[in-house]
């Protein structure tokens, strides 16, 4: 301040005075050190032959005098100037080097806190993301978890994408454009725009939401997500050990592109740069199971793992994540990450938890019953009674039947079931034409029951096809849609046979049930299903136990047992069954038709380590505008109200598709 007000009174004094770097010297400022004259005021300063700036308050100030004797040529002075300030510089900036590594490598030794509170800091991309210490300092996510965040294409018209237009360019989205889709505020944005932003931020440019969130300990994975199956609260509890895969360190952006294999991890297993090992509970010493994650797994489906390891009661909170690449694009498909190479445990998105009402199977005490199709039409009045009697029976105490001589070739349902496996066998390209977008697509290949629901995979690849009242199909492999015609044609005599034979045991006229859910026009759904072999079959599930849309399902397998159907409260193997028979089961529509006399029937279908299971269903439903609700000839206002709601078959078939399945609990929603 002293040096500031002393200048301007210089400048007040001396009008036309230049504030110069140059120290004019009284005695050598003839020797050209000086542009003009010394000032008179101050002996420092120059007098200025050309005109002088305007007095501001951006004075240049002017260093201190320095005493007048050095013998230093000007240009060697600026020389050592430079020299200097370059020096201190270059000091400076290795001190704050050497003060970041030193923090860096202590935040890395420092041991996590109790209670697996690992935390974001173990996400964000210090190295990528370091700004200069003078600025403020913003970080972000690592790429690997960018990548992870679901990427969609938009459309104008299926509403997935709310917005029109990228909030960080503000420019229109474009029909098709790739978009990603951010996980807890579905925002949705141009891949490089909140790539970019999320390279700095961690969190939604547009609402704030966070992408990946601290955890906290206790919370169930239940409550990650609402009864719609929205993310509610996204949290991960992975941190990443530097010294994995025999102690090389592996760093996510070396391995861009590729998958990332998730691990949990013993401690002590980790100091021992051991990454091999089995999982909780599996009897094994070291507990340790691997997850395999694609790129192209969905940040919902990496947060879930995350909030796995903090809650999933086969680990303890000993146990970390660790992330290592591996090859394959598995989401989409468990075929594919099933024979992926060394495969010897389950990702924990399979680690299906059985509830206390789970117990496992066992052999049914009496035999499955069978129904001779056959004798529905015989001219026999008496077997054609016998039948119907039989058939009421089995639909009230069992809701499951195999029915014989149906009239359906052999060499139909053969033929069937090769090409649903030829299907599975095309490429993830070939098939990925039918990748699951809206319950009601008439063509859909997919995994697990509802991969955007489900909070726990299953065990199954489908490729759900509408084949009537229009008939659809893939056109690959070939001769597919021709042997698919023929199957769902002969499939749906059967039925329309057993549902005149059934409206018959209901005490209804038995053309009542074609009439009254218009089964002309009626839905029929085929159902391929794929259970590759699974490493550790007793803790995942191919299908967990549920009811079945609409009224009546015929399923067949490959030979390889895995269906279970519960039968007084019991789980059963549905297995030594009949040759070229349909294992037939009761369904939800036809529940709510028989106000109840007719229960439709549990099961799941069970996985094995040996060998793969397919299986062919055909879902038999009322029109999809059919309004289903109990036959009037069913109520008795006293000893039998009514007992379901009206529902239109194709309400229920969304609200059941677009879930969870969970045993009956879409059929409890309309239920009195
Ligand atoms: O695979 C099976 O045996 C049963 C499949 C099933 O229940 C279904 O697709 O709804
Ligand atoms: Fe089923």
């Amino acid at each position: 301040m002293a040096a500031y007000s002393f200048h301007r009174k210089i400048m007040e004094e001396t009008p036309n005075a230049t504030i110069c770097l140059i120290q004019c010297d009284p005695q050598q400022n003839l020797n050209g050190l000086c542009i003009s004259l010394c000032s008179k005021v101050c002996p420092n300063v120059c007098n200025t032959i050309q005109s002088a700036p305007p007095p501001t308050d951006d004075y240049i100030l002017i260093p201190p005098p320095i005493p007048h004797h050095s013998s230093l040529s000007l240009p060697l002075k600026i020389s050592l100037v430079i020299l200097v300030t370059t020096f201190s510089l270059f000091l400076l900036y290795s001190l704050y080097k050497l003060y970041t590594v030193w923090y860096r490598s202590r935040s890395r030794r420092r041991p996590p806190p109790p209670g697996n509170q690992e935390t974001l800091d173990e996400f964000v991309d210090h190295d990528v993301l370091d700004h200069p210490i003078w600025y403020i300092r913003t970080i972000g996510l690592q790429p690997s978890v960018i990548n992870a965040i679901t990427v969609v294409k938009y459309s104008k018209t299926d509403g997935l994408i709310e917005g029109a237009d990228c909030s960080v360019c503000l420019s229109e989205f474009q029909e098709d454009e790739t978009l990603r889709l951010l996980p807890k505020c579905n925002h949705a944005f141009h891949i490089s725009c909140i790539d970019t932003w999320l390279r700095s931020h961690t969190n939604c440019p547009l609402c704030r939401a966070g992408i990946v969130k601290n955890t906290t300990t206790s919370s169930s994975s239940d409550q990650n997500l609402d009864d719609s199956g929205q993310m509610e609260e996204t949290q991960m509890a992975i941190s990443i050990p530097e010294e994995v895969d025999g102690g090389q360190r592996l760093r996510e952006e070396d391995h861009q592109g590729s998958e990332l294999r998730i691990g949990v991890v013993d401690e002590e297993d980790l100091n021992n740069n051991n990454n091999k090992g089995e999982m909780v509970g599996g009897g094994g010493t070291s507990d340790f199971l691997i997850i395999r994650r694609a790129v192209s797994l969905n940040d919902y489906a990496a947060c879930r793992i995350g909030s796995d390891v903090n809650n999933n009661n086969y680990y303890s909170d000993r146990h970390q994540v660790q992330i290592q690449p591996v090859e394959g694009d598995w989401m989409n498909s468990v075929k594919a990450l099933a024979e992926s190479p060394d495969l010897n445990s389950i990702p924990s998105l399979y680690a299906y938890s059985k509830n206390a009402t789970d117990s496992p199977a066992s052999d049914p005490q009496d035999p499955i019953p069978t129904i001779d199709f056959s004798l529905l039409t015989s001219a026999d009045p008496d077997q054609r009674s016998q039948v119907i009697q039989e058939l009421d029976k089995a639909c009230k105490d069992w809701g499951f039947f195999q029915v014989i001589n149906h009239g359906v070739p052999e060499s139909l349902m053969k033929m069937v079931m090769e090409k649903a496996g030829e299907f599975f066998n095309l490429t993830g390209e070939e098939k990925q034409d039918f990748q699951e977008k809206d319950v009601l697509d008439p063509i859909r290949y997919g995994t697990s029951f509802n991969s955007k629901k489900d909070k726990v995979f299953c065990w199954r690849d489908f490729l759900k096809v509408i084949v009537h009242p229009e008939f659809h199909s893939p056109n690959t492999p070939l001769g597919f849609s021709e042997v698919l015609l023929e199957y769902s044609n002969r499939t749906r005599e059967v039925v329309r046979g057993l549902l005149s034979g059934i409206s018959t045991s209901l005490g209804l006229d038995q053309s009542y049930v074609e009439k009254a859910l218009k089964l002309e026009s009626g839905l029929q759904i085929c159902i391929a299903n794929l259970y590759p072999p699974c490493p550790q079959p007793e803790v995942a599930i191919g299908l967990p136990p549920h009811s079945d849309h609409g009224l009546l399902t015929l399923v067949i397998n490959n030979g390889v047992s895995g269906l279970q159907i519960k039968h007084d409260g019991k789980w059963i193997d549905v297995k030594d069954t009949l040759p070229n028979s349909f294992l037939v089961n009761t369904a939800d529509q036809l529940e709510i038709f028989s106000n109840g006399k007719y229960k439709s029937v549990e099961h799941r279908a069970v996985v094995n380590d040996v060998v793969t299971r397919i299986s062919v269903v055909v879902a038999n439903g009322p029109a999809l505008d059919a309004v289903v609700r109990p036959a009037d000839k069913l109520v008795d206002e006293e000893r039998r109200p009514v007992a379901y709601i009206p529902m239109k078959y194709e309400e229920y078939l969304k609200m059941q598709q677009g879930n969870q399945i969970n045993g009956k609990t879409c059929l409890d929603r309309v239920r009195v």
